[in-house]
């Protein structure tokens, strides 16, 4: 699903009106009717009380408008009307007008702190004060209206967006920020809804489907693609009857050191179990005996060190190298990295140290070969690009270092990112139960495995990190979050790929 941005919204409710011929004000009732029905098919008429709050913009106006329509089935609701300016838009009257007729009452106007009405831990509260329209920090008593309702404990559910995060960029610390339990937002989701620094503003997020104008959505180009089991699925390539496992691909996983054996039988086995054909680990001659007992299906060569990588010389023909997970990064093993970049042909995935390596020798960065897939986590990532002010900050640095460097990366989190250099792609599955040892390099495993089978890394890179995170959602519904092992993950991906190709209608 696209990501836009606030002006491509805008834009796109122009066009709306214009190709469908219907005024603002229809399509601020049709946006808001959605708002209502969702609220009212979880509600069900409960005798709660519920406050609205509402800007005096066109997301205030969206707020009369679930005012209203709540009135007339019956809810307790209680209207507030943050007047922080004169300029009342257009569609906002309209609607109080209609609100004031149709609930014969007058909204409560906030001016003021006198003004703030007491918010009970048992309310519903609907926020409605700002949306996408927000261009500016919210300060003086409107800030503190902010952090009135969030002090409340009320439920909040906020529309469009949580009231004083922008669409666009990172709020200061100290800024009054609507913390939602739940948004439902209009047509795209917004970007902010999945950076590390503003993730937490939202809540849980519902896309509502406005109705607008499918031609120019279907054109624009997005800040970004939100991927999630729609355009996960269509990716995948279904296998055909007349083949064998030399066209699934090899292969070949290179890392581990004395005590990290785990993290490459950990990527190992989770290459085969997304489906490469044949599976080869190359690591220090200490993982010989652990390798072969706990993975028969893999085959193992090792180094001449007993307890890092020196020399990795095989005379395999991999269609992939997984490198890097559990090497460590000592002088040797850097060399044997370096040489093992200039005699490679075939895509490589970087991961853990293989990722600190190239930080630590940026000369290597050259040598790695053309769409190339790097896996870092935040610390990983800082390592290679240095630092960054903020998250948008760190998406542009992003974008300039993979074009610099032809790869694609892949930027660990809650939700990972995936950068093509043109494009942005943020995963939507996943769970924190994948907070845990080893789940990164179960990544970097069915990613490589993907690229085998011969997926284009950069969709090996998206469907993988899908996949992954399908996976460990059905870990976590059958062992709750705090018992998952990485290693669960990597078991449950044929669960995984089951469940990406089920039809969700029939069951
Ligand atoms: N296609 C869609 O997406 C649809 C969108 N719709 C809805 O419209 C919403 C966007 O409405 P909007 O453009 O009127 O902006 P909104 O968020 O109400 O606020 C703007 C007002 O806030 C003011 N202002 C800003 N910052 C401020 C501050 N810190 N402190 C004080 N004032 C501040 C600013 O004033 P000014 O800068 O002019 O002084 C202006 O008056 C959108 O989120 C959605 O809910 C649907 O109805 C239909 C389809
Ligand atoms: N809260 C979370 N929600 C979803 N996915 C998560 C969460 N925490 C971690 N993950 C995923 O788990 C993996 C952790 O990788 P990494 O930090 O490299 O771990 P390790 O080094 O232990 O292998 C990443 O793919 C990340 O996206
Ligand atoms: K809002």
């Amino acid at each position: 699903m696209k990501i836009l941005s606030a002006k491509q919204l805008k834009e796109a409710d122009e066009i709306t009106m214009e190709t469908e011929g219907i005024s603002s004000t229809r399509l601020m009732e049709r946006a808001a009717s959605l708002v209502f029905n969702e609220i009212h098919e979880r509600l069900e008429g409960a005798d709660i009380n519920i406050k609205i709050f509402c800007g005096i913009g066109n997301n205030g106006g969206d707020g009369l408008v679930v005012a209203r329509l709540l009135h007339k089935y019956g809810y307790k609701v209680e209207v507030y009307v943050v007047n922080y300016s004169d300029k009342r838009s257009d569609d906002f009257l309209v609607n109080y007008d209609r609100y004031k007729k149709e609930s014969n009452s007058w909204p409560e106007l906030v001016k003021r702190k006198e003004d703030f009405p007491e918010i009970s831990p048992g309310d519903f509260v609907v926020d409605a004060i700002f949306g996408i329209g927000l261009n500016r920090p919210a300060e003086g008593w409107l800030a503190e209206l902010l952090r009135h309702i969030n002090q409340s404990g009320a439920f909040c559910l906020a529309v469009d967006m949580p009231s004083g995060l922008f669409p666009d960029k990172v709020p200061t610390e100290d800024a009054a920020v609507i913390k939602a339990n739940y948004t439902l937002t209009f047509q795209t989701p917004k970007i902010v809804f999945y950076l590390p620094e503003t993730m937490g503003f939202a809540g849980e997020v519902q896309i509502l489907d406005i109705g607008l104008d499918r031609s120019f959505l279907k054109d624009v180009k997005p800040l970004a693609q939100l991927i999630g089991k729609r355009e996960a699925r269509q990716l995948y390539k279904p296998r055909n009857k007349n083949t064998h496992k030399g066209d699934y691909g090899h292969c070949l996983v290179v890392g581990g050191s004395f005590g990290k054996i785990g993290s490459i039988s950990l990527s190992a086995r989770a290459s085969l179990r997304a489906g490469a054909g044949l599976c080869s680990i190359f690591s220090p001659s200490c993982g010989y005996t652990i390798l072969q007992t706990t993975l028969p299906e893999a085959m193992v060569i090792t180094d001449e060190d007993a307890n890092e990588l020196t020399n990795i010389e095989t005379d395999l023909d991999p269609d992939v190298i997984c490198f890097g997970m559990g090497a460590g990064r000592s002088a040797n093993t850097v060399k044997a990295f370096k040489t093992l970049l200039e005699q490679t042909k075939s895509s490589m995935l970087i991961d853990a140290d293989g990722l600190n390596m190239l930080s630590e020798n940026k000369e290597l960065l050259a040598l790695l070969p053309k769409n190339s897939v790097l896996t870092p986590h935040p610390k990983e990532l800082k390592r290679l690009i240095g630092g960054w002010e903020d998250d948008f900050d760190k998406m542009k640095k992003i974008e300039t270092f993979t074009k610099k460097y032809k790869v694609i990366l892949v930027l660990k989190g809650a939700h990972s990112f995936v950068f093509s250099g043109k494009h942005i792609y943020i995963n939507n599955s996943g769970n924190p139960g994948m907070a845990t040892a080893g789940s990164g390099d179960v990544l970097s495993g069915i990613i490589a495995g993907l690229m085998s089978q011969k997926y284009e890394p950069l969709v090996a890179a998206i469907l993988g990190v899908y996949l992954h995170g399908l996976s460990g959602d059905i870990c976590a519904e059958k062992l709750g979050c705090e018992a998952m092992l990485s290693g669960d993950i990597s078991d449950e991906l044929g669960a995984a790929f089951l469940a990406l190709m089920k039809d969700e209608k029939r069951g």
